[in-house]
Formats: structure tokens, C-alpha cells, sequence
């Protein structure tokens, strides 16, 4: 695998005319394209197609969270919409991924996120999640693989514990990475593209610190020199 086939660029944007520029720049320089909630309220499926005709598999990023049944029916309709991978939360629930894992039918790879990248350990314990992140991670990714997720989502600081826990099968999607001297912003749990990659994930996603670059090809570029 090339470097950069394990970059995800996160298209957040309101509207996929805003988006398009980037993604059509971005494209050629990373492996995946991302459509996350922001641009998926904004447009529906056909912003999924517009991602994919630029010639990357595009990881649609909606982290679903509902009862089974709901759930089984949104990953129906994303299946149907040309995604190649979409989240659902793992902690909805083993009956929950079982449902989407069902509904996606085996059009679309189901990605359980863990723990949010965003949540430091005071948020969790606010949260009733108490103890280290890693222990919550590590418990919600045996449950999601041992429902039938072919994948998780999670911080680069869990990421090697995570592999050792559910082996080598499941794909490992790491958010939460910034280039040495980028900006945090929202992100709590972070690490570098090499640092993850070191680590063991198989795609970094990298949002802001593509979107927000002066040039984001070359951003792009040397993120994938340095891992
Ligand atoms: O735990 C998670 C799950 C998903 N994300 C998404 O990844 C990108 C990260 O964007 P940055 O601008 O690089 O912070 C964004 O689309 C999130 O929705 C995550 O950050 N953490």
C-alpha cells in the first residue's frame, strides 16, 4: 500500500459546491474521501456520489445511534448510496451492530467508532465512563467485532491496544491526528500521521489540517512522506 492510500480526507463542508475544489484537489493525494454528517445533511446521497465519481472510495461517516431496527434501515439506504464505509457508535449496542452490519448487506464495510477523539478523561468520567479511555475503548471494540463490524474507529493512543485485542481482521480507522504544530482545535486524544501509523492504523483521517492548509496538496504530500 502507498502512503498516501492510508489518508482519509474529511470533506467537512456545508455544501458540496464548497467542498468541490478541495476534493477534487485533495483526491489524487490521498486514498479515501470522507463525507461526514455536516456535508450529509446538507446534500444526502448525492453528495456520496458526487465523492466517489472523483475515484476514491468514500467512507461515509455518520456514526449512527438509534434502536436496531432504525439502524438496519439507514445502513440499507447508505449501502445504496455507493459508500465503501460507514460508521455506526459501538455503543449502541452489540444488537445494534449486529442490525447494521445486516442492513449495509455487505455493500458497505460497518466501522464501529469507540470513543470519541474528542473526549479527554474528565469528559468520560463525566460521562459515567470512568478509568482510563483505553479500557472503554478496548471493551467496546471486542463487543462491535464480536457483532459483526469489519472495522473500528479509534484515537491513535488506543489503537495499538485495540489491534492486540481484536487481532488482525478488522480495519483500523484513526481520527484525532495532526502534523507536528497544528492546531488541537475540538481533538483531546491526538497523536502525529506517524505516530498513528507506527501504531497500527490502516487509515488516518485528517481533517482540518488538509482543509485548512494554504496548499493542501503538498499538505497532503508530506503527510504521506512521514509516514
Ligand atoms: O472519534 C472520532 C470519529 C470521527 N471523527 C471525524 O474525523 C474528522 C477529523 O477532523 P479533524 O478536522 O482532523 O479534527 C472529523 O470529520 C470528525 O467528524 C473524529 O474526529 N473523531
Amino acid at each position: 500500500m502507498k502512503p498516501s492510500d492510508r489518508i482519509c480526507a474529511a470533506l467537512d463542508f456545508p455544501s458540496f459546491a464548497a467542498a468541490e475544489p478541495f476534493a477534487r484537489t485533495i483526491a489524487p493525494h490521498v486514498g479515501m474521501l470522507k463525507v461526514g454528517l455536516e456535508l450529509f445533511v446538507a446534500e444526502g446521497p448525492p453528495a456520496v456520489k458526487a465523492a466517489a465519481g472523483l475515484g476514491r472510495p468514500v467512507f461515509l461517516d455518520l456514526k449512527l445511534h438509534d434502536i436496531p431496527n432504525t439502524v438496519e434501515g439507514a445502513a440499507r439506504s447508505a449501502a445504496a448510496s455507493g459508500a465503501s464505509l460507514l460508521t455506526v457508535h459501538a455503543s449502541g449496542g452489540a444488537e445494534m451492530v449486529r442490525a447494521a452490519v445486516r442492513g449495509a448487506g455487505g455493500k458497505v464495510r460497518v466501522l464501529a467508532v469507540t470513543v470519541l477523539t474528542s473526549l479527554d478523561g474528565a469528559a468520560l468520567d463525566a460521562i459515567g465512563l470512568a478509568g482510563p479511555p483505553e479500557t472503554a475503548v478496548v471493551r467496546l471494540a471486542r463487543l462491535a467485532v464480536g457483532a459483526g463490524a469489519g472495522g473500528l474507529v479509534c484515537s491513535p493512543h488506543e489503537v495499538a491496544a485495540v489491534r492486540a485485542a481484536v487481532g488482525p481482521g478488522p480495519l483500523l480507522v484513526v481520527p484525532g491526528v495532526r502534523p507536528p504544530g497544528a492546531a488541537l482545535g475540538d481533538q483531546a486524544r491526538v497523536a502525529t500521521p506517524s505516530d498513528a501509523v507506527r501504531a497500527g492504523a490502516d487509515v488516518i483521517v485528517v481533517g482540518r489540517p488538509l482543509r485548512d492548509a494554504r496548499d493542501p496538496a503538498q499538505a497532503a504530500r508530506d503527510i504521506a512522506a512521514s509516514i
